[in-house]
């Protein structure tokens, strides 16, 4: 679903590569973490996969197409399949619950009426029934989190990547935000999340991706924040 494939990303100006020739395959329906230091890569690694940005050499595949070879036109349709989710939230503040996460399918230019039907079940979804009317600073950080990913999951996406999205939240929070994320793993979306979150990698035993100095220095099928070799 996803592939890196010999991957290097050089920012202009001096400085070691980002990105130093990364190799990664995602299959279809996994759960993969993305750990690593600050300025390890993570974010450039997200970023071309949403051809943010774009590889220096080697080649970025998302379900089977070169993402740095599609034409321009055809960059709008990558993004909708791909849901994402960032550590602050980037809710639009004056715009309440519904209507951020309807905004997401009107922008595609889905009708009012599939709208109208398919915003309540993603709230649902979300745990936020109930609180569709109110406004993002009438919610808690959690809450806030659980509508930016209903807006990300509420077209159906392929793929959701999540960059330490639960960054701003305490433990019992980020862990309801992890099963919400598990849940919509389960549905067959992939989902890729990069994150400092010692507690929540070694709970979720997940695969584990992790780079150093941008490149891959672990990656386990089932793992945990730190290295399990001794
Ligand atoms: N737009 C840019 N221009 C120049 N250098 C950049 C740019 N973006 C990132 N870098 C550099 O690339 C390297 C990797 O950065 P990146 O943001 O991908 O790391 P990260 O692992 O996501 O870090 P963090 O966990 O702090 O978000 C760093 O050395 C960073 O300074």
């Amino acid at each position: 679903m996803i592939r890196f494939e010999k991957v290097t990303k050089t920012y202009p100006g001096p400085g070691k590569p980002a990105l130093d020739n990364v190799s990664i395959d995602i299959e279809k329906g996994e759960f993969v973490f993305l750990v690593g230091t600050s300025g390890s890569g993570k974010s450039t690694a997200l970023r071309l996969v949403l051809r943010e940005s774009r590889p220096t050499s080697g080649r970025v595949y998302v379900a089977g197409k070169e993402v740095n070879r599609l034409a321009g036109w055809k960059v709008p349709r990558l993004r909708r399949q791909i849901g994402t989710v960032f550590q602050d939230f980037r809710l639009l503040p004056n715009k309440t619950v519904s209507e951020n996460v309807a905004f997401a399918l009107q922008v595609i230019g889905k009708s009012r009426s599939e709208i109208d039907q398919v915003v309540p079940s993603t709230l649902e979804l979300v745990g936020l029934e109930g609180k569709g009317d109110r406004l993002p600073d009438e919610l808690s950080g959690g809450e806030q989190q659980r509508v930016a990913i209903a807006r990300a999951f509420v077209n159906r996406p392929m793929i959701l990547i999540a960059d330490e999205p639960t960054g701003n939240l305490d433990p019992t929070t980020s862990a309801g935000i992890m099963k919400l994320l598990g849940r919509i793993n389960e549905t067959g979306t992939t989902v890729l999340m990069a994150t400092h979150d010692e507690y929540v990698v070694d709970q979720m035993q997940k695969r584990v991706v992790e780079l150093a100095h941008g490149r891959v220095t672990r990656d386990e099928a089932r793992g945990g924040y730190g290295s399990t070799v001794v």
